[in-house]
């Protein structure tokens, strides 16, 4: 798993450490360790032109000594500096190497020395940033993404808010960010993520201050470890049996791919209970799914062989009947999974207390919305505010149902009220279509049924839903029923990443 601190716990950290170290021996390390990153992006360092965006903190000093690293080998260094500081020692200490510091006036020269660089080093801002990017930095910002060099930024890219991802208006785009000590929680998070390219982690020996993560992002190798029915106990496993309550004469194909999605993950036994129509398309395509009655007080303890976990609501309606039955799976004492329409009856105000129910519960629930059926549960926001600061977000959600959540988009992220935040890294805009989520549905259905703990069920089926879309058609469009196909490749690639010596980055 890779962890990723907050600002505060950062500074914390970094202030018990630096207690103990001569004075910038952090930002010695942080400056070489840079340098080292800068160099392996460049076929040359000798003669090759870099130009340092730099603010007035110590993520401007940090590029400048790196810079000085690199002029020391040759590189012709200029630093643009903004902000109505700068960093003394590390521009004295470029200047030293016969590296060119000025400020960025937005002149034809700076924008000359930008076009012609061979690398941009962003270290106009890093953790002590705020909020939007203000002048002159949103400017080198554009101008930098505007320029063919490949761009490096220091600890973070300038714009992203460290702890969240946001990005206000301007935000540097990188195509390698160096971070230090640990990773931040907006270098995992869309946004953010998704403007900081390669993440590179330098160690500035932070580690033993640090406690336990804030976020985590697993790699595939975790992923490997989670999944049932690699080891001994296999047989357990294969006993799940999950109960599926989704799909409605209205969305058939709903009922069809959430139990595709779980039989695709590996699981015991499929209990279907739906409208006869829907039944008889689930069992043509799906023949070894066993139907069970629709009755609605039947919906977990379904003939032989008691369903270990439920799923309820993907496509399912939102009548009287429909809330009948969630209101039934809610009681019992089943790791149950909501979904979609079962969220939508969860936020109605009809006073049948549904969202208390899940708060009640003592068996693990896990709701499973995206950023709109989020922002109707939480009943204060709109979407955009949840896709804006999605971690946030969902940990509320997380805290006011007492339960896990998935929150799925651009960064699908999974919050528990007793645990860590986890962003999946498998995310993909392919995934952007119809049914995908119904797919989903079925397989965290499949991971719960077969005893895998909620939160890890839940990063599990997000990580292998995001490389099935990837993997099922290398990477070309694909409709929600090619993801069914791309599960056993996921799952097999996940498991590859799991034996000793074969290490496939997620
Ligand atoms: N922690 C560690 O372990 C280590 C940390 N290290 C490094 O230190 C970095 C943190 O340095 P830092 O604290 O000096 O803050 P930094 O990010 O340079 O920016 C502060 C300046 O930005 C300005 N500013 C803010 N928002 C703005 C905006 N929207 N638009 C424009 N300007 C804005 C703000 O100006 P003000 O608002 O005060 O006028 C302030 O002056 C960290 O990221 C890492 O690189 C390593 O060297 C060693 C180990
Ligand atoms: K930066």
């Amino acid at each position: 798993m890779l962890n990723a601190h907050t600002v505060d716990v950062v500074r914390e950290a970094e202030g018990a450490l630096m207690a103990r170290l001569p004075e910038g021996t952090l930002m010695r390390r942080a400056a070489t360790g840079l340098a080292v990153e800068c160099a392996r992006l460049l076929p040359s360092v000798y003669g090759a032109r870099i130009v340092l965006m730099v603010g007035s903190g110590d993520n401007g000093g940090d590029a400048l000594y790196a810079g000085a690293g690199l002029a020391r080998r040759g590189a012709m260094v200029r630093a643009l500096t903004a902000g109505s500081r700068v960093h003394d020692a590390g521009a004295a200490a470029l200047r030293a190497v016969g590296g060119r510091v000025r400020a960025f006036t937005g002149s034809g020269a700076d924008g000359a020395d930008l076009f012609g660089a061979d690398l941009i080093v962003d270290g106009l801002l890093g953790i002590g940033g705020r909020g939007g990017l203000r002048e002159p930095h949103a400017e080198l910002a554009v101008q930098a993404a505007n320029a063919p060099a490949p761009v490096v930024a220091v600890d973070l890219p300038s714009g992203i808010d460290a702890d969240t991802g946001e990005v206000a208006g301007h935000a540097v785009r990188a195509d390698l960010t160096v971070t230090f000590g640990t990773h931040k929680p907006g270098l995992f998070i869309d946004p953010g993520s998704e403007r900081a390219g390669r993440v590179r982690l330098v160690d500035i020996g932070l580690g033993p201050e640090l406690p336990g993560s804030d976020v985590l992002r697993p790699q595939a190798v975790d992923i490997a470890g989670l999944l049932p029915g690699s080891g001994a106990e296999a047989d357990k496993y294969r006993r799940g049996v999950l109960a599926i309550r989704a799909g409605s004469d209205r969305f058939r194909g709903a009922a069809v791919l959430a139990v595709g999605g779980a039989l695709r993950t590996g699981v015991g036994m499929v209990k279907y209970g739906g409208p006869e129509r829907v039944t008889d398309q689930v069992l043509a395509r799906w023949p070894e799914t066993v139907a069970v009655p629709l009755d609605p007080r039947r919906s977990t303890d379904l003939g032989p062989g008691r369903a270990a976990a439920v799923v309820v609501g993907s496509g399912r309606g939102t009548d009287s009947g429909e809330a009948d039955e969630l209101e039934a799976v809610l009681d019992s004492d089943l790791p149950v999974l909501v979904d979609a329409d079962g969220l939508t009856l969860m936020s109605g105000k009809d006073g049948r207390g549904l969202a208390d129910r899940v708060r009640d519960r003592s068996a693990p629930t896990l709701l499973t919305p995206h950023a709109g059926e989020l922002a109707r549960l939480l009943g204060d926001v709109d979407r955009g505010d949840v896709e804006a600061r999605r971690l946030e977000h969902a940990r509320r959600a997380a805290r006011s149902f007492g339960c896990a959540v998935l929150l799925k988009g651009s960064t699908t992220v999974i919050a528990h009220p007793d645990a860590p935040a986890v962003v999946n890294p498998t995310g993909t805009p392919l995934l952007a279509s119809a049914g995908t989520g119904d797919v989903l549905s079925g397989a965290v259905g499949a991971l719960l049924a077969s005893g895998v703990p909620v939160v890890e069920a839940a990063l599990c089926g997000a990580y292998l839903h995001g490389r099935a879309a990837r993997l099922a058609h290398g990477g070309a469009p694909i409709s929600a029923s090619d993801l069914l196909d791309g599960l056993p490749l996921a799952i097999a690639e996940a498991r590859r990443a799991g034996r000793p010596g074969d290490h496939h980055e997620g």
